[in-house]
């Protein structure tokens, strides 16, 4: 229904015509986690909301449950009213089971996946041009019977992308200076890493990432530094082999091919964070500090022990390669902590500002 000054969306979204500003959902994630407790403390800040309109993709019974026990326990903190948002209502599939506040079970996954499903669908027809996601539980999924490694998975298979990749931003607070940490391998066993990493998927993650780093980040020659495998990057071969017989002459014929670029490594995997340490926190004294735009880290916990060392409060989880815009904070579903009101919304925050951003250098 349209008129002269508003229309709505399919979900009751009220749009203005010359409203611009981004419109992104969010998806609640699982409902026995902190999502929605993170959620309702974002978009309590007008210095998040301001800047876009936000749809909210759960269940608002739920919400609306997990608004008044934080009432109840933080008298003083300042949520976001279920009531003032826009929220799309997801049916709730039949489940068995409870949700329990503090875990995650079949009922939660199915709900989590659900929300994550109507998202991704609403996204594609066009209603919204980027998803922020609530933390998920993949066993949860799993209770649920959705077999899927994790939220981005899902995201790329219906977005209908093979080539996708899963990168960390995070800005620093004492510097200003940014990292980006781009994984070659994600959600798998460590023991799969080598025999998964090859030249062809190194290359394609590279040009992922450097595609991103143009194209999203505006920087119009980057530069990447790719970690080695082994510790001392195989020291020629004692180590490790990967680098001597591979990697290395990756890189070499990467050089030539990309020269439009600057590429450094293989680096030792615990020395390539040094600098990036020194750049987030700023003490490198008086010498000066030759960074990255962006590090390729080969598997999971290399690249993301140092991103959470440095910044699990505001780091921030995108999917790129996708036809729309996806971020999540860096965290999971804190069951241990959920209900008790002591989450920090400050990656949520980070991960709706990242996605504002993202949908206008995009537009
Ligand atoms: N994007 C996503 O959906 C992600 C989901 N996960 C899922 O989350 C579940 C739990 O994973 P964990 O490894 O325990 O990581 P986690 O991030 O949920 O928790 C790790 C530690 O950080 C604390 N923490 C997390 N978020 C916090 C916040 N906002 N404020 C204050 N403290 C916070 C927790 O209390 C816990 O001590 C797993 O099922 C995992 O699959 C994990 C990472 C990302
Ligand atoms: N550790 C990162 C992570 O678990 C991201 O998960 P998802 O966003 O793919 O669900």
């Amino acid at each position: 229904m349209k008129t002269e000054q508003s229309f709505f969306t399919e979900s009751g979204t009220i749009l203005r015509n010359d409203d611009l500003r981004p419109c992104l959902a969010v998806t609640l994630g699982d409902p026995g986690g902190v999502g929605p407790e993170v959620i309702l403390k974002a978009l309590a800040d007008p210095s998040v909301t301001e800047s876009c309109r936000v749809t909210v993709v759960g269940s608002r019974s739920l919400l609306l449950k997990t608004y008044s026990q934080l009432r109840e326990i933080l008298p003083g903190e300042c949520l976001a009213d279920p009531d003032s948002l826009s929220m799309l209502d997801v049916e709730v599939p039949s489940v068995d089971g409870e949700i329990t506040v503090g875990c995650g079970n079949a009922a939660s996954g199915a709900l989590s996946f659900a929300f994550l499903e109507t998202a991704i669908g609403k996204t594609l027809a066009g209603e919204f041009q980027g998803i922020v996601t609530g933390p998920i539980a993949k066993s949860a999924w799993q209770a649920a019977g959705h077999d899927y490694p994790g939220q981005t998975e899902l995201l790329a298979e219906r977005a209908g992308v093979e080539r996708f990749g899963m990168l960390f931003v995070a800005r620093s607070p004492h510097t200003g200076w940014t990292l980006r940490s781009l994984l070659a391998t994600t959600h798998i066993p460590l023991s799969q890493v080598p025999e998964l990493l090859t030249p062809e998927l190194m290359s394609r993650k590279l040009d992922l990432l450097v595609e991103c780093l143009q194209k999203d980040f505006g920087i119009a020659k980057p530069r990447v530094a790719i970690a080695g495998l082994n510790p001392h990057s195989g020291e020629q071969g004692q180590l490790g082999i990967e680098e001597k017989y591979w990697l290395i002459p990756w890189l070499e014929w990467e050089k030539k091919r990309r020269s439009d670029l600057v590429l450094d490594g293989p680096i030792p995997p615990d020395t390539m964070w040094v600098k990036p340490g020194q750049a987030w926190f700023g003490n490198h004294g008086n010498s000066s500090l030759f960074t990255h735009d962006g590090y390729l880290a080969l598997y999971h916990d290399q690249g993301l022990i140092p991103v959470k060392l440095m910044a699990f409060d505001r780091a921030i989880n995108t999917t790129i390669g996708l036809p729309f815009v996806r971020t999540s904070p860096d965290h999971g579903t804190a069951f241990d902590i959920a209900g008790k009101g002591i989450a920090n919304p400050t990656s949520m925050k980070a991960a709706l500002q990242l996605a504002v951003e993202l949908v206008k250098q995009r537009s």
